[in-house]
């Protein structure tokens, strides 16, 4: 029987789980190191040989869990739901998640431990860093590029070209129209940006 770690038993864990079902992965195995009901990373690490997927939507938390599997020898898993289209020429990184209807387009590269969530759209040339968090319905127009740690919030447009740094929180329902630099928070239409512990 096919196995899989998803590490995080969060609602997004669900989410995770389902789309390892639809890969192929008939037996999930949750862990988390704050709910006594499952196994804790440290009750598992020796058992490299199942492969790891990340189920926890805070970029930071999963940034973390991700190495620490790493550091571990882990296979780290890439889930792509079967809905959604992926253009040919597109690389993703080890421990992303594509949900149902994401399409990504020629030529973009998506980093290690991202989460498409559902129905986004990544235009060609997009360039999404390591554990960013694109939500449900944003659209990305062609050429964008998203730095670490980032996360666009659900329903956002960003048109082409834009750049969005590092450790920035785009406000659910925003449009970005110009570039926005690390530790920032935007949001608006246009969005507004702050700094982001303001
Ligand atoms: C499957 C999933 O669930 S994926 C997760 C999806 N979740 C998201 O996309 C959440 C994204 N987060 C947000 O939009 C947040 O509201 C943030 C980060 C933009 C702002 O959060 P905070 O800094 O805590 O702002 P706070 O809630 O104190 O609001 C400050 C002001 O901004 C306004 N505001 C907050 N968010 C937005 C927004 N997205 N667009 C426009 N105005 C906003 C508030 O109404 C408030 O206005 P007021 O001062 O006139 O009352």
């Amino acid at each position: 029987m096919k196995s899989i770690y998803i590490y995080g038993a969060s609602g997004h864990g669900l989410v995770v789980a389902d789309i390892a079902k639809l890969c192929g992965y008939e037996k999930i195995i949750f862990v988390d190191d704050g709910k006594n009901i499952y196994p804790s990373f440290e009750d598992i690490k020796e058992n490299n040989h199942i492969p790891i997927a990340f189920g926890v939507g805070n970029n930071t938390i999963r940034s973390k869990l991700f190495e620490k599997a790493k550091n571990c020898d882990f296979k780290i898993v890439t889930l792509i739901h079967p809905n959604s289209v992926i253009s040919s020429s597109v690389s993703i990184g080890e421990g992303t998640v594509v949900m149902p209807n994401v399409a990504i387009n020629a030529n973009a590269i998506i980093g290690n431990a991202v989460i498409l969530n559902t129905s986004s759209i990544i235009e060609h040339e997009c360039k999404i860093d390591d554990y960013v968090h694109i939500s449900p319905n944003v659209a990305l127009g062609g050429a964008v590029k998203v730095g670490k740690y980032t996360h666009i919030g659900i329903g956002s447009n960003i048109i082409q070209c834009i750049i969005i740094g590092e450790n920035v929180i785009v406000g659910a329902g925003s449009t970005v129209v110009r570039n926005v630099s690390d530790f920032k928070k935007a949001y608006g239409n246009p969005c507004k940006v702050k700094d982001i512990n303001e």
